[in-house]
């Protein structure tokens, strides 16, 4: 793996804490506090107003909170972060936000199912308008986004079928046209991928899956310019969603964070172990997993990617009936949703995290129903492979 962003483990672990700035504490201080006093009834009208720095509510903001949006922002080098209740609150935060009726937002053609959904099926009631293009090759944007294109919205790779994005090339042909371009950045985490360096605007996360790292929280993060992230706290968030993370988790993800570094290197590692054991099995149709040579779009994994990811996404000879039988037959590999643990899991997008769309929508965005998604966890390798090879072995 070719080296990541300078320090990141290091600024993962310390940046924006002095342990003798809060008794010596090593571990910061959670605070659990809803509401936070003020001096005098002047000093809380000058918070209301913004005209004096300081808590008033966690809603709005919280100490626990503003260290983990200091940490965050820093990995993904962004002016500022912004801690959410789960991934879907940092996307639609952003996206009330930065959307009025009558704008247009244009998407990728493959999205986790509720984003697809509130995309889809939310945003259109309130008179956006949702236009698909496969952005697999940037050329495509360039005939559909217009001055009504207010939001470019793409995950890379892509939740199921790991479809790459060239960032640096769609956020060129966005911002000629004066789009702001929101990259989804859970499945590569900015270990692997900063799209703001790249030239996104905005970048979101389901917390829950890789920073987190251990399937104990659900919640979402968002990283951006200042000032947009203001506004999105004071008005997507506040206001729109009311998703709030709660202190607690917001302790969880910064511990998490500590150690992402290290888990995506063996996630990494693992991941790429069991695509090329997949590959070659028999009644193995196809295996999607950016390190493999045969994947399509290796060429601007290797330019983009340091690290191909842990998520990998293949299809049997025998269709799902194959895949159900697979899946049934695997003794410590979890069938469950969610990604990024360490523990791997293995799921039917088709019946389950993209059944928000219709057979017909699956087929047009490239999720055909024998597609099986595995996150390959952080176990020992032989032990994932071992369990995959027998659960393959019978059908073979
Ligand atoms: C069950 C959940 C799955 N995913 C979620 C998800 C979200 C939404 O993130 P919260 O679940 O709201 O934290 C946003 N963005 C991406 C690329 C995601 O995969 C899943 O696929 O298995």
């Amino acid at each position: 793996m070719k080296t990541s962003s300078k320090n990141f483990s290091t600024r993962a672990i310390h940046h924006g804490y002095y342990p003798m700035d809060h008794q010596g504490a090593l571990t910061p201080p959670l605070h659990l506090t809803s509401t936070f006093a003020f001096d005098s009834a002047e000093a809380g009208g000058e918070m209301f107003a913004g005209e004096r720095p300081g808590y008033i509510y966690s809603r709005i903001s919280n100490p626990t909170l503003d260290l983990l949006e200091q940490r965050i922002a820093v990995l993904e080098g962004a002016e500022a972060g912004l801690a959410l209740a789960s991934g879907m609150g940092a996307i639609t935060a952003a996206l009330w936000t930065l959307l009025s009726p009558g704008d247009e937002v244009i998407v990728d053609k493959t999205l986790y199912g509720c984003t697809f959904a509130f995309m889809r099926h939310g945003l259109s009631k309130f008179g956006i308008t949702i236009t698909h293009v496969d952005m697999t090759d940037p050329a495509n944007l360039t005939p559909v986004i217009s001055e009504k294109t207010r939001v470019v919205y793409f995950e890379t790779p892509a939740n199921p079928n790991m479809r790459l994005v060239d960032i640096e090339a769609i956020s060129k042909i966005s911002h000629a046209s004066g789009a702001t371009v929101v990259v989804d950045n859970t499945y590569a985490t900015p270990y692997l991928t900063r799209p703001i360096e790249l030239g996104a605007d905005i970048v979101v996360h389901s917390a829950t899956k890789y920073l987190g790292g251990h399937g104990d929280v659900v919640a979402g993060l968002l990283v951006g310019s200042a000032e947009q992230v203001s506004e999105i706290r004071m008005f997507g968030m506040k206001d729109m969603t009311g998703a709030v993370m709660a202190p607690f988790n917001a302790m969880l993800i910064l511990r998490g964070l500590k150690t992402l570094a290290l888990r995506m290197e063996r996630h990494c590692e693992n991941a790429q172990k069991v695509a090329a054991m997949l590959e070659a099995s028999e009644g193995v149709a196809k295996v999607h997993y950016p390190g493999l040579a045969s994947f399509e779009q290796h060429e601007l994994a290797l330019r983009q990617m340091p690290g191909f990811g842990a998520m990998i996404a293949f299809e049997l000879d025998g269709g799902i009936e194959a895949g159900r039988r697979l899946m049934n037959r695997l003794t410590m590999i979890g069938r469950a949703v969610s990604l990024g643990d360490a523990e791997s899991l293995i799921q039917h997008p088709a019946s389950m995290t993209h059944s928000t769309y219709t057979a017909e929508e699956r087929a047009e965005h490239g999720i055909s129903d024998g597609l099986i998604r595995l996150s390959v966890g952080l176990e020992d390798v032989d032990d994932i492979i071992g369990d995959l090879a027998q659960a393959l072995s019978d059908d073979a």
